[in-house]
């Protein structure tokens, strides 16, 4: 069966309009019934609303404007097998050009693939996708919108005294296809128009304070270990009855290790409080919830992933427990080895209005206030709290 454009008319509509079932039983003798189509194409157990319905595809089959395409009369099949010998017939893409560009890609040590945006009827990307499926690609496709053209019509049937109203669908499809040597995945994110990936650019003025903050940081824990490396050589130093260091000043030692005892007691309390808590009925009720999570699963691998590297990147489905658990697990780690005073988690949110509520949950979850341990930034708390959000 080859292109009839009346077939290609009445097929592409009844796909999309009511005449579906009737086309579906008849296309054969519609195509052959050319100029007398009522008496070839009606069956007799059919309706007379199906006879206008056919009358109207008759009447409208010369508007090839709005009509599909006959591809719907091929099987896939015959579509495959009769590709090299009707090569784009009625298509718009060059397919020529395609299978230049898919050699090509074949051929490069670089290239893994080849993204395309143009809008293309959608004979075009099966064309295209079969082209590229011969030559051993992987194929990936996504439909971004489609723009229907309608067109209402209505026909007075004058002998019957009603009125036929349908639609004429035709789509051009905008899609993104993807030809690659490697297999793809589902869900392109980079793809996707509708959920673009923002460019997270970071000012630089932004990057010196953070960088100052940091050296900051470090200079501080030097000279803290330096301190400690100094009172022990001190106590040697005595011991040896040799001359005590002079450029110490005492001061400020004093406060560091003041700081230090409370920062101690501080941590010893926190893991009273995590231990009971953990161990009352709420919390165990939370605590049940909180294992029910994905994020629990991986709680292990994430504090030793955490542990071994400077820079731990976690991503996860929506509602696994990013946001409330990891903190938690890395807090919850540090208050039961006895450092939980002493370590510092901030945890960014890209809105306020969701930092308050998280801290919120997870000062919950942690049978706490707000602004025990967990704080929301900046934290009026009098003691400084050791997760921030
Ligand atoms: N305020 C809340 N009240 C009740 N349950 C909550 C609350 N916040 C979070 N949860 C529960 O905790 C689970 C984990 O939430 P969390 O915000 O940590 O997930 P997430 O992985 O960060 O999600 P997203 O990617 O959307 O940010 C949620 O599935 C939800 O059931």
């Amino acid at each position: 069966m080859r292109s009839n454009p009346r077939l290609g008319f009445l097929l592409a509509c009844g796909k999309k309009s009511l005449f579906h079932a009737l086309l579906l039983n008849k296309k054969y003798a519609i195509a052959r019934g050319n100029g007398d189509l009522l008496s070839t194409a009606i069956p007799s157990s059919n309706s007379f609303a199906s006879l206008c319905r056919i009358f109207a595809a008759y009447s409208f089959s010369g508007r090839r404007a709005f009509c599909g395409y006959a591809v719907e009369q091929f099987s896939d099949d015959e579509y495959e097998c009769d590709y090299d010998n009707h090569k784009a017939s009625s298509s718009v893409c060059n397919i020529d050009e395609w299978k230049w560009k898919l050699s090509l890609l074949l051929r490069s040590e670089k290239d893994q693939e080849i993204v395309s945006r143009d809008k293309r009827d959608r004979r075009d990307y099966e064309q295209i996708s079969n082209l590229a499926k011969r030559m051993g690609l992987y194929w990936w496709a996504k439909h971004l919108h489609s723009i229907r053209l309608l067109v209402y019509n209505v026909l007075a049937f004058t002998a019957f005294f009603f009125a036929l109203k349908f639609c004429m669908c035709s789509e051009i499809y905008g899609k993104v296809m993807v030809a690659s040597k490697v297999p793809l995945p589902n869900y392109r994110p980079d793809l996707d128009d509708k959920r673009p990936q923002r460019e997270v650019v970071i000012p630089l003025s932004l990057q010196r304070r953070v960088e100052g903050l940091l050296q900051e940081h470090l200079d501080r824990m030097q000279l803290s270990s330096e301190k400690v490396r100094g009172t022990s050589s001190d106590i040697k130093v005595t011991d040896r009855g040799e001359a005590v260091h002079s450029n110490e000043d005492p001061d400020s030692f004093l406060d560091g290790s003041v700081m230090e005892k409370i920062l101690q007691r501080r941590s010893l309390r926190m893991r009273n409080m995590q231990r009971s808590w953990q161990e009352s009925p709420e919390g165990r009720k939370i605590l049940e919830f909180r294992r029910s999570l994905p994020a629990f699963k991986e709680k292990e691998r994430l504090l030793e992933a955490i542990a071994r590297n400077q820079v731990v990147v976690i991503s996860g489905e929506t509602g696994c427990g990013k946001t409330t658990q990891l903190p938690q697990f890395i807090l919850e780690s540090e208050i039961e080895s006895g450092r939980g005073a002493f370590c510092s988690i901030i945890c960014t949110q890209p809105r306020r209005i969701s930092a308050m509520a998280v801290s919120e949950r997870v000062s919950t979850e942690r049978g706490e206030p707000l602004g025990e341990s967990v704080s929301l930034f900046p934290s009026l708390s009098p003691t400084p709290c050791v997760l921030s959000f």
